[in-house]
Parts: structure tokens; sequence; C-alpha cells
């Protein structure tokens, strides 16, 4: 077991190489505990908006009582907006109900040391009702029930999630206090694949890369991006569900890494009018045994299966656009010639689709492009996956490939705002079969209280635009 830091500043502080570090042992917990190393547990749960919530637990406290039983949260959690506000009308949580508990339950196999925190382990959770009942609108739970699902059917998933972001050289507190206002981006230029321009963000992405090894995600590596200061760095796929562990862990720890060199990073969708950053995910279907069943002898290399399951996110991905595009913010993203998508297509390798096919044989999968990085990655890929079920349940015809071109042709256009999203969400018949009336009720009600927050709001722009010239 690599040492632990003991808690200096980031960049004095030594990183753990970059090997993936295996998922920590309850057995290993305790001794690291005993010898003083390990002094702190984080058990966390990932929030509607896709974010880490929970508590720091002392290490013997989680040994002794947590990691057998859970340890209790409010209910609030799945139901507040991104400003922790309690709002009205969340069936689950409400003023009404008293705001009482549900339990975090630890999933052991989640057990990771967090090395860019001193003495600190974490465990990802579970959410269920204090009667033992699953907490149906969590996250976490939503997939492991599509999960289910596809295991019912003789299948698991494959999940590679690819966020990008961009890093400005001042600090989120700095930010916070000039209303993000007159930033300084970490690249003053567009560093798309350079290594000069990259080069001066190493420190800090290095530090992510191997202080995310340390916490058991494989990385595979980084590069620069288009827009000022955007850049992705990128892990190997795995089962969907610690994918999307690894995905809220990894993007809660970036930010926590970027404040400890005395910048901030950002995950928006659509930080400011040049490129976007996007969560690209990655999907396959495996049988059970792990044997590939997307590749065939059809036309494209594609097994039947393959056929009918890029059907099916065409069919889907209109209803569920939701799920990869929750914010208002998230819809700027989807501009022409963007590398954004904006056409319900798919093609071969080809970056003007919303499915983009890759890879042959084995590694055949489909990489989808809707996504903005400020999606929550456990109902982007319960989205992915009900699609995918749906056309291979329905044996949903193959629809033609596009070549060239996408944003020009005449395809069907992805939803342009999160109004027409969320309308398609809650009218969709598919969704209500796959995820539950009650979970779509749930996402339905999160988009409007997005929505209403935003149209309340009088921004700059209204006063930029109309306050002398108007
Ligand atoms: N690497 C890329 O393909 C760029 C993606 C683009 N930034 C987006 O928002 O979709």
């Amino acid at each position: 077991m690599a040492d632990l830091t003991t808690g200096t500043a980031a960049p004095q502080r030594t990183t753990r190489g970059s090997m993936q570090a295996k998922p920590l042992t309850l057995d290993e917990l305790r001794r690291l505990t005993e010898e003083g190393t390990i002094d702190t547990v984080v058990v966390a749960v990932t929030d509607a908006q896709g974010r880490l919530q929970g508590k720091r637990l002392g290490a013997q406290f989680f040994l002794d009582d947590v990691a057998g039983h859970g340890s209790e949260a409010c209910n609030y959690l799945l139901a507040v907006d991104v400003d922790m506000n309690t709002v009205d009308g969340y069936e689950m949580s409400s003023w009404e109900t008293g705001y009482g508990d549900m339990v975090m339950e630890p999933d052991l196999a989640t057990l990771r040391l967090i090395p860019w925190q001193p003495g600190t382990a974490m465990v990802n959770c579970d959410l269920t009702w204090t009667n033992g009942d699953s907490v149906t609108a969590s996250p976490r739970q939503i997939l492991k029930r599509q999960l289910d699902r596809l295991a019912e059917a003789g299948m698991s998933a494959h999940v590679g999630t690819e966020l990008e972001f961009i890093t400005f050289d001042t600090s989120y507190e700095e930010a916070f206090d000039s209303r993000y206002q007159g930033m300084t981006p970490a690249n003053q230029y567009n560093v798309d694949y350079s290594l000069l321009g990259t080069a001066r963000v190493e420190p800090l992405l290095r530090d992510i890369r191997n202080s995310m090894a340390g916490a058991g995600l494989y990385v595979e590596g980084a590069k620069g991006e288009c827009n000022f200061g955007q850049h992705e760095i990128t892990f190997r796929y795995q089962q969907a569900l610690k994918a999307c562990d690894d995905h809220a862990v990894y993007k809660n720890g970036a930010k926590e890494i970027a404040a400890q060199h005395g910048k901030s990073i950002t995950f928006m969708a659509k930080y400011d009018q040049k490129e976007g950053s996007s969560c690209h995910i990655h999907l396959s279907f495996r049988s059970a045994a792990g044997d590939m069943v997307m590749a065939g002898d059809g036309e494209h290399g594609f097994s039947p299966l393959m056929e009918h399951f890029i059907a099916g996110q065409l069919a889907c991905i209109e209803d569920f656009t939701y799920f990869f595009a929750p914010n208002i913010n998230s819809y700027k993203r989807f501009v022409e010639g963007s590398f954004a998508p904006t056409a319900v297509a798919w093609g071969f390798d080809n970056r003007t689709c919303a499915f983009r096919v890759v890879g042959h044989g084995p590694s055949l999968r489909v990489e989808c492009r809707v996504g903005g990085a400020d999606l929550n990655p456990y109902l982007a890929a319960a989205a992915l996956i009900a699609a995918g079920l749906h056309g291979i349940e329905n044996e949903l015809e193959l629809p033609p490939i596009t070549e060239g071109n996408a944003y020009t042709t005449g395809a069907k256009r992805l939803p342009t705002t999160l109004t027409g999203a969320r309308d398609l969400l809650e009218d969709s018949a598919i969704a209500k079969e796959a995820f539950g009336e009650d979970v779509v009720r749930h996402y339905v009600h999160a988009a409007d209280i997005e929505l209403d927050a935003y149209n309340a709001t009088v921004t700059d722009w209204e006063r930029i635009r109309g306050f002398e010239r108007l």
C-alpha cells in the first residue's frame, strides 16, 4: 500500500505514481486505522445533480457501526436545488412529511483511499429508506435497476465517460467574489493536442491524474481541448456502476485538487460562447460471461443485437435528452460545427453525429456525444442502457447510417431547450416503462425547479441588452 499524503498543500506533496490502486478491503482499512494512517472515512452518495454529498466520519466509528449498518442523511438531499434550497413539490421529501432520514448504505466494493486528503478513505453508498426499501429517485439506484434489467436479458454493460473541463488560474473564491467576471483561463489560446500549451497546466493535471490512480481509477491520459484552458482527462472503460462511481469521485476530486493549487475548474456544459465541455459516454453490452455481443457478420460488422441497440438509441434520445443535458446552460452547447451534436443520427467515427460508432470486433462500441460535462453519469448511463434494451426488446430496425456532415442533413434535431426536453420526458411512455412513473415525475420536477429559478432571475445579459438601448 502506498504511503498517504501528510496533508501539506498540493504542489508540495508527493504524488502516488500512476499505478491504479486496488480497491481497499475492510480488513486493510482496519489495519490502516489501527496504525493511524487513516483517521477519516467519507461516506458519499450522488445527488440528483450528480454531486457527491455525505459526511466525514471517524474511521473507528465507520468500522464499528457504519460499515455494517449505514449512516443516516436527511431525505432532502435528493430534493433540493443546486443552492440546497428546500423546494416544494417532491413526493419523496417535503415539509409535510417532516424531512426525515434515508440511509446511506456503504457499498464496500467501492472503498478507496483518497490521496488528496490526508488520512482519508471514501465509500460510495446506496440509498435506502429506514425500512430497507430502495430510494427509487436515487441516481445510483436508477442505474442499478437498469443493470438488473440488463442482467435479466443475460448481459452486462461497459461504460467509459470522458469529461472535459475548463481550468482557470483564478481561485474559486476569487471567481465567486468577482461574480465569475474577468477570470484568467489557464491557457490563452487553443491547446487542442498541444503539448506545449498543456505543459503549462501539467502540475495540476498530473496531480489530478496520479491522485485518481491512487483512488483506484485507471488513468488513460490527458489532452488539451479547444476552448481556452480546456482539458480532458480520460480513464479506462469498466463495469457501468464502477465507471459512474469513479466519475463522481473524479469530478469532485478534480475540483478539490484544483482548489489546492489555487486554481478553479468548471464542468459547466457551456462556460462561454466558445466550445462547450462534453461528457462523451462510450458504452457496450457484453454477455454475462463478458463475451462480445455487438460485433457480427451483418452489414457494418454488426450483430442483429447491435443494430437494434443503435436503433433504440436513436428512438429514445429525444425522450431522454434531459438526462444528458439537465440544466438551462446545457442546451447552449448544442451548436452546429462545435463538435457538440445537434442531429439525431449515427455514423462510423463521425463526430458530427449524436452517436459515433467506434472500434471493431471486441472493441466495437457506441460513443454517445450528447451529454455535457454537467450530466449525472448514473442517469445518463441508465438512459443509454434503457434505450439499448428498448431497441433490442422491440427489434427496432437500424436507421440509415449518416456519412458526411450531420449538422447539415435533414436529420431530426435534439431538443434545443430544457423546456423541450422536460416536456418530452414527461410524455415519454418509454421512460415511464423503463424507470417508473415516480422517477420520471421526480426528474421532470427537478427540471421545473431549474426553469422556475431561471425564469425568476434577471440576468446580466438583459441589463446589457436593455438598460440604455431599449
Ligand atoms: N473532443 C471533442 O469532440 C469536443 C467535444 C465538444 N467540446 C463538445 O462539447 O461536445
